[in-house]
C-alpha cells in the first residue's frame, strides 16, 4: 500500500454505532473499558476451571497484521505473554538484526515495542523457543510453555491462500480448548481448514473471525506505518448447526474464546468490536464485494484505485460484476432470515460501498496490484473464485466474475512464463564439455 494518510476508516460508516450488542457490553462501563489487565481478563474466565490458560497468545504470520497486532498488545498497560512463530529462519535473523523490535509509525512517529517472546520451527516441524532477541536477560514470562506444547490462543495473520497450511504446520499444537483468530481477507478459508486440517468436529478448535479495514503499509521487515484508522470487527465462529441469527448463549464459549475476545477487544489501537456470526458474515461480504471489484481491476489494469473511478469502460465493468454479486449474496442460505438483505446487498449500495473505498484510498495500490507485480500468489480464488463456486451451487451463472478470475489468473502466467524465458541462453552455441555438472 502506498503512502497515503487516510485517518478515516475504511468501513467504519455504521460500524461503531451497531456492533457493541450489549452481551459483549461485559467489561464494565465506558471509562473502566481499557483499565483491566490481561491477569484480570484471565481470572474472569479461570476462575470456575480445573484447566487455568496461562493467558500467552502466539501469533503466526509476521507481514503487516501480524505486525499490528503483535504491537498493539504490547501497547497495552499490561501486556500479555506474546510468542511470535516464526517460520523461517531468514525471518529470525531480521528480527534478531531488529533487536527484537516491532515499530509501527504513525503521522510519522515510530512508537517501538519489545518483550516478544520467539518460536522458530524446524523443517521436520518442531517448534523452538529461541532465547530473547531484546536487552531481556530473563525470558519474559518464566511459565513459557514447553516446545510443542498446546497453544491457548493463535492469531493467524497470513494471507488467505497460506493459511490452511500455515495451521497444517502447528495443528499438532491445537487442541479442542484452543481458539484461532483468523485475519485474512477473502471468503471460504475456514472451511477448508474444517476439512483438511481438522475434519474432526469434535476435535477441533474453537475460531474468531474478523473483519479488518486498518490502512497498513510496510517500511521494512518488522516496520510498518498506520496509514489510517479502521476497525476490528470479530465474532466467534459459532455452532454450524444453529443459524446464524439465532443468538448463541457466552456460556458456550471455550475460556480460550472469551479470554481472546476480551483481550482484543480491550487493546485500543485495534479499535475492535465484537458482533455476532450473522452480523460478521455481513461485514464480510461487503468487504469481499469490494475487494472482488477494486482488487481485480487494479491488478488487471496497475492502477491505483482511485484510478478505477471516474472512467466510463471502468464503470461498466464494475457494475456488471456487481449484479452477479449481488445475487449470489442476496441467495445464500446462511442469510435467509436476515431482515433487509436485499436492501443491503442490492447492486447500487455495493457500488456505492466500492466507490467510497476507492476513492478514500484513490492513492494506494491495492493488495492483488501489488501482489501480482510482486509475482505473488492472489487471493483471487478467495474472492471472485469463491462468488463463482457458491453461485454454481445456488444455480447463478457468473460469467463475468468468472472471467476476471481467470484473467488475473492468466497475468500471472503471463508473468511466470516471461520470466522463465528470460534467460538468454544461445543454445546453438553451447560447446559440450562432457565435464560432469557443477
Ligand atoms: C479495500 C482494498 C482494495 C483497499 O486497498 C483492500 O482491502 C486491498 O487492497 O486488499
Amino acid at each position: 500500500m502506498q503512502s497515503t494518510f487516510r485517518p478515516r476508516s475504511l468501513w467504519r460508516t455504521g460500524i461503531l454505532g451497531t456492533c457493541f450488542r450489549s452481551r459483549f457490553q461485559v467489561y464494565g462501563g465506558p471509562n473502566t473499558r481499557f483499565i483491566s489487565t490481561w491477569k484480570e481478563e484471565l481470572h474472569e474466565v479461570n476462575h470456575d476451571t480445573n484447566a487455568p490458560l496461562s493467558g500467552r497468545v502466539h501469533i503466526l504470520g509476521m507481514g503487516n497484521l501480524g505486525c499490528f497486532f503483535a504491537h498493539s498488545l504490547a501497547t497495552r498497560r499490561s501486556p500479555p505473554p506474546i510468542t511470535i512463530c516464526l517460520h523461517n529462519d531468514y525471518l529470525y535473523q531480521a528480527f534478531v538484526r531488529k533487536r527484537g523490535q516491532i515499530s509501527v509509525s504513525t503521522h510519522g512517529l515510530d512508537d517501538v515495542r519489545t518483550g516478544f517472546d520467539v518460536e522458530t520451527v524446524d523443517e521436520e516441524g518442531r517448534w523452538y523457543t529461541m532465547p530473547p532477541v531484546d536487552n531481556r536477560t530473563l525470558p519474559f514470562n518464566s511459565e513459557s510453555p514447553p516446545d510443542n506444547g498446546p497453544i491457548e490462543c493463535l492469531i493467524i495473520c497470513t494471507k488467505a491462500h497460506h493459511t490452511e497450511l500455515a495451521i497444517k504446520d502447528i495443528s499438532h499444537r491445537l487442541t479442542k480448548d484452543s481458539t484461532i483468530c483468523l485475519v485474512h481477507n477473502g471468503m471460504g478459508v475456514l472451511d477448508s481448514i474444517n476439512q483438511n486440517v481438522f475434519p474432526d468436529p469434535n476435535n477441533r478448535p474453537h475460531y474468531i473471525q474478523t473483519v479488518f479495514s486498518h490502512g497498513l503499509g510496510r517500511n521494512d521487515s518488522f516496520k510498518i506505518s498506520h496509514l489510517g484508522v479502521g476497525t476490528t470487527i470479530l465474532s466467534p465462529v459459532g455452532d454450524p448447526n444453529i443459524p446464524p441469527t439465532t443468538p448463541e448463549a457466552d456460556h458456550t464459549w471455550a475460556p480460550s474464546t472469551k479470554y481472546l475476545l476480551r483481550l482484543l477487544t480491550l487493546t485500543p489501537p485495534l479499535v475492535a468490536v465484537a458482533d455476532t456470526p450473522a452480523g460478521l458474515l455481513q461485514y464480510q461480504l461487503e468487504k469481499l464485494a469490494v475487494n472482488c471489484v477494486i482488487n481485480p481491476l487494479t491488478a488487471l489494469s496497475d492502477c491505483t484505485n482511485g484510478e478505477i473511478l471516474y472512467s466510463f469502460s471502468f464503470t461498466r465493468v464494475m457494475r456488471l460484476l456487481l449484479f452477479e454479486i449481488s445475487a449470489v449474496i442476496c441467495a445464500l442460505p446462511e442469510l435467509q432470515g436476515i431482515p433487509g438483505i436485499e436492501d443491503r446487498f442490492s447492486p447500487e449500495r455495493l457500488r456505492r460501498l466500492v466507490v467510497n473505498i476507492a476513492s478514500n484510498t484513490a492513492k494506494n495500490h491495492s493488495s492483488m496490484q501489488q501482489d501480482i507485480n510482486q509475482r505473488r500468489l492472489t487471493e483471487i480464488e478467495y474472492f471472485n473464485g469463491w462468488i463463482v463456486r457458491r453461485g454454481e451451487e445456488l444455480g447463478i451463472k457468473c460469467a463475468l466474475n468468472y472471467m476476471i478470475k481467470h484473467l488475473v489468473a492468466a497475468k500471472a502466467a503471463t508473468h511466470r512464463s516471461r520470466e522463465a524465458g528470460a534467460i538468454p541462453l544461445d543454445l546453438d552455441n553451447i560447446i559440450s564439455t562432457n565435464e560432469p555438472p557443477i
